[in-house]
């Protein structure tokens, strides 16, 4: 039986490691994957880059799902203590070998420089290349933090995307624009977005107001999360949210004069990059579950709605004015997020 091994920061995982990775898991009986982590080295590495920092429990994951399928395939975490800033390649290789605890035949890398580090720490090992020009998938992590994630989205691999996908949502009371401009913005974007959940809920019911009951709400709250975890997975840089949990307290709120605590909590797990506010200024049209459109309402509404918003301390960009000036509104705005 042959074991092998492939270490890595994986900081982020991208497509070069995915190819080192498969062709490393074909040509041994058993392939360990080392995370190799420390939390201060690995921030340090980020700070002033255009990446966020990851957590080693994130890594892992990415590397858990990509082999999960391939028994033969195990992810190891290796903390390296970093205690002068420089990596210590013998420690590290002691706790490899440690935790692997059985004859490491094959270290792959494609790094032509570790060849003496390796031949040093472990003579009975043999260091294969992959790729070492980088000329099948040319990327490095080093790049990508440098350059940012979104401007090398063709290299990341599917089931890292997710992580990286910034969210904006766009809350607002009755007829004021939100679907519509969910819609067209994921169109723009090219991107997936999630419905309200609620539409949904109601249309079911076939009706709303006088026959959605308290549970109901918690039913669109989870849909609504559900349908985001979904979504999330097809979306491209950007993932477009057609109302949340705030405003479903508003309805609860304002159907079935409930205020519930389980809503308060969903949305306080909620973290997005972009809330859109929308005021009401636009024509108020009955689509057949809607029941608030006096202008007296609508504003009384509109004032619940913010309220419901300061209370969870939710930094929202408000837009009014005709669709255009929206449109164009929310654009400016997911350009400046994209940026960050
Ligand atoms: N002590 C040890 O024996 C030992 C051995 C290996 C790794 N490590 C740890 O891993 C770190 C080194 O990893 P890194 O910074 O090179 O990791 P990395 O996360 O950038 O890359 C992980 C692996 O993928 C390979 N790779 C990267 N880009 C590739 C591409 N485009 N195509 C094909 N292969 C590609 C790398 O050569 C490396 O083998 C060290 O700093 C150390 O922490 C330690």
């Amino acid at each position: 039986m042959t074991v092998g091994f492939i270490g890595g920061k994986f900081l982020p995982l991208h497509l070069g490691h995915v190819y080192a990775i498969i062709h490393a898991s074909s040509m041994v009986d058993e392939l360990y994957i080392v995370l190799s982590h420390s939390q201060q080295r690995d921030k340090e590495l980020c700070v002033g880059s255009k990446m966020k920092y990851v957590p080693e429990y994130i890594r892992v994951r990415w590397l858990s799902k990509l082999t999960k399928d391939m028994p033969h395939v195990k992810v190891i975490l290796i903390e390296d203590n970093n205690r002068n800033g420089e990596y210590d390649w013998k420690e590290g290789s002691q706790l490899i070998k440690k935790k692997i605890g059985k004859p490491i035949d094959y270290i792959f890398s494609s790094e032509p420089s570790y060849e003496g580090i390796f031949a040093d720490l472990y003579p009975d090992s043999k260091h294969i290349l992959i790729d070492s020009n980088r000329k099948h998938v040319s990327i490095s992590a080093t790049k990508i933090r440098n350059e940012g994630v979104f401007r090398n989205w063709d290299y990341i691999p599917d089931i890292v995307k997710p992580y990286f996908v910034k969210r904006v949502v766009v809350v607002g009371t009755e007829s004021c624009g939100k679907s519509t401009l969910v819609k067209n913005l994921a169109k723009i974007y090219n991107t997936s977005y999630v419905a309200e959940y609620g539409r949904t809920v109601c249309e079911e019911l076939g009706g709303c107001e006088g026959i959605i009951i308290e549970e109901d709400y918690q039913q669109i709250a989870y849909g609504h999360k559900v349908e985001e975890i979904k979504a999330i997975e097809k979306a491209n840089k950007l993932l477009f949210l057609d109302t949340e949990a705030i405003v479903t307290q508003f309805y609860s709120n304002l159907y079935n004069n409930k205020h519930q605590k389980v809503l308060d909590e969903i949305a306080k797990l909620q973290d997005y990059d972009l809330w859109i506010f929308l005021e009401p200024d636009v024509k108020w049209v009955n689509d057949g579950l809607r029941n608030h459109g006096t202008e007296e309402e609508r504003l009384k509404n509109n004032t619940h709605l913010k309220t419901l918003l300061d209370e969870h301390n939710i930094k929202y960009k408000m837009l009014k004015g005709n669709y255009e000036n929206r449109l164009k509104g929310a654009i400016e705005l997911i350009e400046e997020i994209l940026k960050k």
